[in-house]
């Protein structure tokens, strides 16, 4: 890695002449169904990414960040931050290797500036972050939805879960994030508190050698939430996630089964809407084990930021990746750059255009390439140009 003066010497060179906007397309291989919120998750998605140009005939590319700040355009009636001010700027001027982005106006390019500064100097994410984290890193398949409760699956109970489970399995996964809750929305209370059970129980016996992770995506009471707990203790969870909406007195609760039931269970908070202050203080306590603000809305460059702060305090992370292996693979790269990432979210999907054979999982691994950048090459995408 270049020393930052070089790296600045080497950016300043390289002025920004077309920023373009893209879709991509993704798909997973099966359906994923609901969560204890919203009805299924569908078959993949569309989003949009940048593809950034410099003088010197560099590109590099990234997803779109949901932040925007300063003026928008409208495609198909979705808003997007304007790019037009950034054409002509040094990268140097947008981008430090050291902190990543620096100019707020250009946030919406967080991943498109990481891979191109990248690329720039020859040098993977995870080395301008300093290399301080593993270059294989423990990676569990966030994608066992409830299947069993999808339209057209009804017939087969617990069994689907078991089969999403071996699929992700033969993958390469050895560690599953079960969604729990069925009694929020979609089932009867004691229905979804049972089948809940079931679906973990049955889980832990066809799965001996893989962990266990539970997600009620807040949909949970204390009270439900401990019932449930109290009948898969023995399961030995390796975390709770977003049981009922964090707040002290309840998690409170919770640690003290945790203690005497399954003392190495953790307990992981901070998705949805995130309150990072209040976040801190519950982890202050050991009240929260693991923060999971997502790697897009809480950000790659505000995470980078945090990093500090929760190494002095001692708190594990997690970023959020649900939905795209792209997201995956950005948070391995910050696994890889830094101390402190417990394990990631892998999302089972192929997304067209772009080539992620740098990336590989096996045996729960999910292992990094040293490729420049992010390490994956897009192929092609629609360019998407601004209605007049
Ligand atoms: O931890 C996770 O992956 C999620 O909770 C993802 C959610 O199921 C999804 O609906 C979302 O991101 O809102």
């Amino acid at each position: 890695m270049p020393n930052a003066q070089q790296c600045n010497e080497e950016l300043a060179r390289h002025i920004i002449t077309e920023i373009r906007l893209k879709r991509l397309r993704n798909r997973y291989p099966r359906l994923y169904g609901k969560n204890a919120r919203l009805p299924e998750h569908a078959y993949g998605s569309e989003f949009m990414i940048y593809e950034v140009t410099t003088s010197q005939g560099a590109v590099g590319w990234g997803m779109h960040r949901h932040r925007m700040p300063g003026g928008v355009h409208i495609i198909k009636g979705t808003t997007f931050p304007a790019t037009d001010h950034l054409i002509g700027k040094a990268l140097a001027e947008l981008f430090d290797p050291a902190v990543g982005v620096i100019a707020d106006e250009a946030i919406a390019l967080d991943f498109a500036l990481h891979d191109l500064a990248g690329r720039v100097l020859g040098v993977p994410v995870y080395e301008m972050m300093g290399s301080g984290g593993q270059l294989s890193v423990p990676c569990y398949d966030g994608a066992i939805y409830m299947n069993d409760i999808s339209p057209g699956q009804v017939d087969r109970g617990v069994g689907i879960i078991l089969d999403d489970c071996q699929q992700d399995y033969d993958m390469g996964y050895r560690a599953f994030k079960v969604k729990i809750g069925r009694g929020n929305m979609w089932m009867p209370l004691e229905e979804g508190i049972r089948r809940d059970i079931e679906v973990t129980t049955a889980i832990r016996k066809h799965f001996p050698d893989c962990d266990i992770l539970v997600d009620a995506n807040d949909g949970y009471s204390v009270d439900d939430f401990l019932r449930y707990f109290n009948a898969v203790a023995d399961c030995g969870l390796y975390w709770i996630e977003e049981p009922f909406r964090e707040n002290r007195e309840d998690l409170l609760r919770l640690k003290e089964q945790i203690t005497k039931r399954s003392p190495s269970t953790k307990i992981a908070d901070g998705e949805a809407r995130p309150d990072v202050q209040q976040l801190f203080a519950l982890a202050g306590e050991r009240l929260v084990d693991v923060l999971l603000m997502d790697i897009d809305y809480y950000g790659f460059t505000e995470w980078r930021r945090l990093m500090p702060r929760v190494i002095d305090s001692g708190v594990q992370i997690s970023p959020h990746n649900w939905g795209l292996k792209l997201k995956t693979h950005y948070t391995a790269q910050f696994a890889a750059g830094t101390a402190g990432v417990l394990t990631i979210e892998g999302v089972p999907d192929e997304t067209e255009g772009v080539d992620f054979s740098g990336y590989r999982l096996q045996d729960g691994l999910l292992h990094i390439p040293s490729a420049p950048g992010f390490g994956m090459d897009l192929h092609w995408a629609l360019e998407l140009k601004p209605l007049d």
